[in-house]
Formats: structure tokens, sequence, C-alpha cells
């Protein structure tokens, strides 16, 4: 067994292992960094990258169906699943390819591969081969599908996101289940491109939204395009003839047996903290194995082992893991001088059409907060007559917009509608900046754009805040449409 001794550790190489060592070498020139897999990250290899690539496709074949309600007469668009596989996967082996080089470029001692695993609060194994004693540790293992137990019956029907981005070709029909952001947007892309989608969710969830206006919506949109039952009653799973068949109650309340091709578990994610040797260290884990750990500072209790990315199980977002990574790696390379680190407003966009955006406190986390007090209004705004939004044809949507009483303080925001990822980073800028409601009011606004339909949901929280005259019904003013 090789031995090695160090000051920081860095285990996996993703977008949070690879800013955590970038950042401890900052401090000291003695990092090791341990990756059990393959480089490139979750990102490029089977994330974020490979999912907008496929949602780009089914938007192209969207755009084409729908030329004739503008009057621009096209054929029904022949989808050629190979071809679409095929830019899938070099685009996305193009992005893996980037940060594998990046990855290369780093100092070939620092790099070790191999599964890790704590003997002690100093010690690491790497498989059989290297035990590192070491000062500090970023633990930055990402996280991966959740699959209950039941859907194990579906044998190799049964696949998960990573598997979709190797198709070499569409196939003709897949079950979803989980509604969430993963659900959802490969579940609408897939559908899109002309494969049977049936997306199956438990308990009214859809998206991350928790706002149960904007759920509503978003369950009414989703299920008028394509099969979607976010409170599905399946009763029984299992393998027929080589297809996966799922007997299962209809919205109609009708029972139907039906098969599919393939059954895409996405139903959430689990941190990599098991088989990680963690309770042989001294740092307190939470029930399901999570180190607890402060999100200003990502140190795990008083400890030298910190937590980054996925695997600390908080926001599981790849800006989120960046910047843990970045807080983390600086606090291990500079431990024990340890300081909290940028937290940025929470901002989320689902990539569905239409998209989904929240910002700052969601529904959820205010009525927790602030209970019956009273201390805070909602404003709201359809983008169904919104002047743009009907222009381009993309008027379907929601927006809730939430403001602190008394202060006029902007608090946060959900919606599903157009340009939702553009207008939450608007919203969230301002979050940010801790802008009241009015300060935003006396921003500019364009016409015609989408964000005037922003401006009019503040205007209603403005008038409820008593700080501003009513909404306007035909304001005249406002452009039409506004
Ligand atoms: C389909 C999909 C779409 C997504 N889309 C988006 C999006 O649009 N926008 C967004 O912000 N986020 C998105 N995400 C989430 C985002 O990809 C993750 O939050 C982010 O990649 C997490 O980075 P990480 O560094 O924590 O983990 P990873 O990049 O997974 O890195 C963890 C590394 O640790 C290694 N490892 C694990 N265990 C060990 C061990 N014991 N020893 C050594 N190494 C180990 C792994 O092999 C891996 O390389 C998406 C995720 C998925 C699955
Ligand atoms: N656009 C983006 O930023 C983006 C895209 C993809 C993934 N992500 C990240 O990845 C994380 C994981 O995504 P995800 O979609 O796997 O998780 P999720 O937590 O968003 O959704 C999981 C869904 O599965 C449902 N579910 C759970 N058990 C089920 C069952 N037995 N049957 C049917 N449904 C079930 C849940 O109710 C929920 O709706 C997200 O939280 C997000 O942070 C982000």
């Amino acid at each position: 067994m090789k031995q090695l001794e160090t000051d920081v550790v860095v285990i996996g190489a993703g977008t949070a292992g690879l800013s955590a060592y970038r950042n401890a070498k900052q401090y000291t020139p003695n990092v090791l960094m341990v990756e059990s897999g393959k480089y490139g990250t979750t990102c490029a290899r089977v994330g974020c990258m490979p999912s907008k690539l496929l949602i780009a496709a089914a938007e192209a074949a969207h755009s084409v169906e729908h030329a004739p309600q503008f009057g621009v007469l096209t054929e029904k668009p022949q989808i050629d699943g190979k071809a679409v596989m095929a830019r899938v996967r070099s685009e996305r082996d193009r992005f893996v390819g980037f940060v594998v080089e990046a990855v290369e470029e780093l100092p070939q001692e620092d790099r070790i591969i191999g599964h890790t695993k704590f003997l002690d609060d100093n010690r690491l194994q790497i498989d059989d081969h290297t035990v590192i004693t070491a000062k500090r540790f970023v633990v930055a293992t990402g996280s991966r599908p959740n699959i209950p137990p039941p859907f194990l019956a579906f044998g190799d029907k049964l696949i998960i996101n990573d598997d979709v981005f190797d198709w070499q070709d569409l196939p003709e029909s897949v079950a979803v289940f989980g509604p969430g952001v993963i659900g959802l947007e490969l579940g609408q892309a897939l559908h899109r491109l002309g494969v049977n989608v049936k997306l199956f969710g438990v308990g009214g969830n859809i998206g991350p939204l928790t706002d149960p206006v904007i759920r509503d919506y978003a369950n009414t949109v989703f299920a008028e395009e394509f099969y979607v039952d976010t409170d599905a009653k399946v009763s029984d799973m299992k393998v027929v003839d080589g297809k996966a068949q799922l007997t299962y109650v209809d919205k109609q309340g009708n029972p139907q047996t039906e098969q599919f091709d393939y059954v895409l578990a996405a139903t959430g994610r689990v941190p990599n903290v098991d088989n990680l040797g963690l309770e042989n260290t001294s740092v307190e884990l939470q029930d399901h194995g999570v180190p607890i750990a402060d999100p200003h500072t990502m140190q795990c209790g008083e400890s030298h082992i910190f937590i980054a990315g996925d695997a600390s199980d908080q926001i599981p977002l790849l800006h989120e893991a960046a910047d843990q990574g970045t807080i983390a790696g600086s606090n291990a390379g500079r431990f024990p001088d340890i300081r909290n680190g940028l937290r940025r407003t929470p901002i989320a966009a689902v990539f569905s059409d239409p998209q989904i955006g929240m910002v700052g406190d969601n529904y959820a986390q205010l009525t927790a907060n602030y209970g019956e007090c009273g201390c805070y209004e909602i404003g709201e705004v359809s983008f169904e007559n919104q002047g743009r939004s009907r222009v381009m044809l993309k008027n379907k949507g929601h927006m809730r917009v939430y403001a602190e009483q008394g202060t006029g303080l902007f608090l946060g925001a959900e919606f599903i509608g157009p340009a939702a990822e553009h207008i939450a980073h608007l919203l969230a800028w301002a979050v940010q900046n801790k802008m009241t409601v009015p300060q935003m009011l006396d921003m500019p606004f364009y016409h015609p754009v989408i964000e005037e339909g922003v401006r009019t949901a503040l205007r209603n929280v403005n008038a409820k805040l008593k700080f501003g005259p009513d909404i306007i019904q035909h304001c005249l003013e406002c452009g039409p449409g506004a």
C-alpha cells in the first residue's frame, strides 16, 4: 500500500471538487484530488448540458409543428431519432472534452484515481492501493439517482438520466416516474420528439414549485400537452414480453395496463455520502448520513472536514456546487482561519415550456417564516393576455411575487411562463440587492416586452402594500397589451 501525506484532500473531481481544489491551492501547494469515476463532471456528462441539448432539439420540432398558427405552413416535422441523439452525444462529448482537458492540465502528482473511504479522522484509503494521511478534507462526491425499490422489477427496462444521453436512437415509448425537474424537462422533450411519454408523480408535486396557485397552473398546462398525472395510482410493475408493463388507474378513473420500451426513474437524487466511511470520523451525521455543515463555511461541525456540492444535500444546482466548492476549498486551505463565503440569492429555472422560475424565498419558506402574521403580500399576473407573450404565442403562464408589509421589501417569486430563465435572473438580482417594490417599479420597462407582465405583478403587490394605486385595468400609458 502506497503511503502519502498532504495538507488537503478533495474527494471528487466534479464541479464542486474542482473549484475546491483550485481554491485550496491558493493557500497551500499540498492538495490532492481523488476521483473514483471518469473526469468530466455530472453537469457536462449526464446533467445540465446533455439535457439542454435534448430540449433544444425538442424546441426545434415544436416550433416547426406550431408554425401554421402564424400562417407559416409546414409539413409535420419528421424526427430522425438517430440524428437527434447523434447531436446530443457529440455536443455533450465536446463539453465533456473541455472539462477533461482542463483537469488533465492539473499536475499529475495531485490527481489520484480510485474510490475513497475514510479510515479515521485523518486517513483515507483509495481502493486497495493508497493510504493518504491529511490535515483537512473536502467531500465533493456529488449525488446519484434515487431508485425506489419496487422499480427494480423493471430490470434492464429501468433507466436513469445517464442512460438517455447514450441512446443511439429515440425509443417509441417511455414511462417517466417523477415530475420533478429532471422528469419534467426530459419527459416533455421526449414527448415533443415524438416519443409516447406518460409522466407519473406522487402527491401533486410538479417541478420544484411550492406555491399552490402556480403548481395548479403548471399541472393544468403540462397535462394539456401530454399525459401527466402528478398523483398517479400505479398498482403493478413488471416486465412482460421484453417490455416494461404498468397497471395504473388513469386520470378518468379507468384501470389501464400499458407497455413501454423503458421506465425512466426521475424520482429525486441522493447524496453520495454512503460508502465513504464518514462513520469512521468524528463528524456528526444527520439521519440520512449527510454531515451537518454550516452553509456559510461548508465546515462540518467544528471539524477539519468540509463538504460541497450535491453531497452536502443543501441546494443541488450547478452554480451552488461551484460556490460551495470555492468556500469549502478556501476554508480547507486556510484552516483554522475559517471565513464565511458568499451565498447568493436562491434562484431556480426549469427548462420546460413554459419555463418555471423561482427566486428568493419560495412560497413554502414564506409561509413557514411568516405564518399568518399578515406581514407579507402577494401580487400576481397572468401571461395569457400579456401583449408580447401573445405576439409570440407564448401566452401561457402565471406569476406570484411576494413582498414584505411595511418595508415593501421584495422577498421572492414563483412563476411559470415565457422567458422565465431570464426573468428569474432579473428578480433574483433585485432580491440580492434588497430592493423594495417601489424601487423596482422605478426601473425602466421597455415596450412591448414580457417584463411588462412582471411590472403588472409588481404593481399589484404595490397596491396591496398600500404604496400605490390599484392596478389600472386598461392602462393607457402602459402601451397595448402591457
Ligand atoms: C439530468 C440533470 C440535469 C441537470 N440540470 C441542471 C441545470 O440545468 N442547472 C443546474 O444548475 N443544475 C442542474 N443539474 C444539477 C447539477 O448537475 C449538479 O448540481 C452538479 O453537477 C453537482 O456537482 P457536484 O460537484 O456536487 O457533483 P459531480 O459533478 O457529480 O461530482 C462528484 C464527483 O465525485 C466523484 N465521486 C463520488 N464518490 C466518490 C468517492 N468515494 N471517491 C472519489 N470520488 C468520488 C464522482 O465520480 C464525481 O465525479 C442537473 C442534474 C441532472 C442529473
Ligand atoms: N433546470 C435545472 O436547474 C435542473 C434540471 C435537472 C435537475 N436539476 C437538479 O437535480 C435535482 C434532482 O432532480 P429530480 O427531478 O431527480 O428530483 P426532484 O426532487 O426535483 O423531483 C423528484 C420528483 O419525483 C417524485 N417522486 C418521488 N418518488 C416517486 C415515485 N415513487 N413515483 C413517482 N414520483 C415520485 C417527487 O414527488 C418529485 O416530484 C433537482 O432538485 C435539481 O436541483 C436541476
